[in-house]
């Protein structure tokens, strides 16, 4: 039996120590008697160093290996070859949320006129990815490569920069959807804040630095009455998570302007709709009811006041986006040290009309040739405004901004694919 003060728990370290060692010696003694078997231990203890390691070294590039969907010579050709420019005085665009709706149609519209386009989208599935894939699939056929990844792989995006020397970023990728964000609001800080940084990161460490235009939304409006809304308005009352998150996002790049020189552009859309658009927005969730025969919700303001949406037509939205990159003027900074101010600009990109959400659905009946099942209820407290209305005269001044499209003839186009898209008797794999 060991002595008693050996098999009880130390009342010092120090004892502990002074104990364990004695019995150690004792061990060692009797392990390493002679010098040979020493020797012996000693060349086993290399072995066994020596294949741990190696081992080590297999399983890490194993996963790095299996956990990569990007990299590799082949990869880098394709982001090369998608990034190159076909036009005099072109650039290079990285498009983030590039299978997404808007930034499938910035794509194209950049690609056809001989600018180099890179997009990235995380594929999520916020509403069906299968609508996502077959944007990329339609990019793919004019020759845009769309990387698949998050905005907050902060290694993704180095090396998408070390391939390119992008000389602006798009920047579309987020967390949309007002209502949503009541019930996955972590998402909302995921993307629209935590992805945004990381981006800024990037592009503020980048060299040259390219100029950013990215996606703030109406919502920043808030609770705010003056209209038409105007970018001086104030904005510090969001209504909902994701309007908070877009004006933190409006702050958030400002500082990366001050203090790194890059040149920003926030784009303020206003109830952007039309073909291959988002299937968790109202037009088209109504689209899909009232062809399916079910009935839709129509949200009713205070005293029975409709709301009402500035809706602006895409192909308005892609030519704001267009003259927002072509006027951007150039970042300043270069290895992340600021070398002199940059553009901080902020725009609102809408249609200077209002449309009632009753008339909306009209329009679609109209369409649709189908009469919708109207299920008319109070507003719920759920982070939405009663209405929006865009003042765009600094757009117009400033890169002649000019949507075309009313509401009566975007709706018809987007009826049109939404039919060629789904068929008749559809939309009931939609979600
Ligand atoms: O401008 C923006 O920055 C935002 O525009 C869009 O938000 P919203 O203007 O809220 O569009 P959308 O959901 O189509 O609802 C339209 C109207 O239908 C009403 N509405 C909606 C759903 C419903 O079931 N019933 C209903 O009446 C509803 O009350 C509202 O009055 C984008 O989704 C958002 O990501 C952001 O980009």
């Amino acid at each position: 039996m060991p002595p008693l003060e050996d098999q009880t728990f130390p009342s010092t370290p120090g004892k502990f120590k002074i104990e364990r060692a004695h019995t150690m010696n004792r061990q060692l003694y009797r392990c390493f008697a002679s010098t040979s078997t020493m020797f012996l231990w000693a060349l086993f203890l290399i072995a066994l160093t020596a294949s741990y390691l190696s081992f080590q070294g297999f399983v890490d590039s194993g996963s790095r290996y299996l956990s990569a969907s990007w990299g590799g010579i082949q990869w880098e050709k394709q982001v090369r070859t998608s990034a190159q420019i076909h036009r005099q005085g072109g650039m290079s665009v990285l498009v983030t949320g590039a299978a997404g709706f808007v930034g499938s149609h910035v794509s194209l519209a950049l690609k056809r006129r001989g600018d180099g386009v890179v997009g990235l989208d995380n594929f999520n599935d916020y509403y069906d990815p299968s609508l996502k894939k077959a944007r990329k699939s339609l990019l793919n056929t004019h020759e845009v490569f769309i990387v698949e990844g998050d905005v907050n792989d902060a290694k993704l995006l180095a090396k998408l920069f070390d391939v390119v020397a992008f000389t602006h970023v798009m920047h579309l990728a987020a967390q949309a959807g007002v209502r949503y964000a009541m019930e996955n609001p972590q998402s909302y800080v995921h993307s629209n804040i935590a992805g945004l940084v990381t981006l800024l990161e990037t592009c503020k460490s980048a060299n040259p630095q390219p100029a950013i235009v990215w996606a703030s939304s109406s919502s920043v409006y808030g609770l705010n009455e003056k209209v038409p809304f105007s970018e001086s308005d104030r904005t510090d009352q969001p209504a909902s998570l994701y309007a908070a998150t877009k004006k933190a996002g409006e702050e958030i790049t400002h500082t990366y302007n001050h203090i790194y020189g890059l040149s920003i552009t926030g784009l303020r859309f206003f109830t952007v709709y039309g073909p291959w658009g988002r299937p968790d927005m109202a037009y088209f969730s109504f689209t899909r009811n009232i062809l399916q025969g079910k009935p839709i919700t129509v949200y009713r303001g205070k005293n029975h006041v409709d709301l009402a949406r500035d809706f602006t037509y895409i192909d308005d939205i892609v030519k704001g986006c267009l003259g927002s990159l072509d006027t951007a003027g150039q970042s300043t900074g270069s290895g992340g040290k600021k070398r002199g101010p940059a553009p901080y600009r902020i725009f609102n990109l809408g249609n200077t009309s209002p449309v009632t959400v009753p008339t909306l659905v009209s329009i679609l009946e109209r369409h649709l040739k189908v009469k919708a099942k109207r299920n008319i209820v109070d507003m719920p407290g759920n982070g939405d405004v009663p209405f929006t209305h865009a003042n765009i005269s600094s757009a117009r001044r400033e890169f002649g901004y000019k949507p075309t499209t009313d509401l009566q003839t975007g709706l018809k186009k987007f009826v049109k694919w939404y039919l060629s898209y789904y068929g008749y008797n559809h939309g009931k794999s939609v979600n």
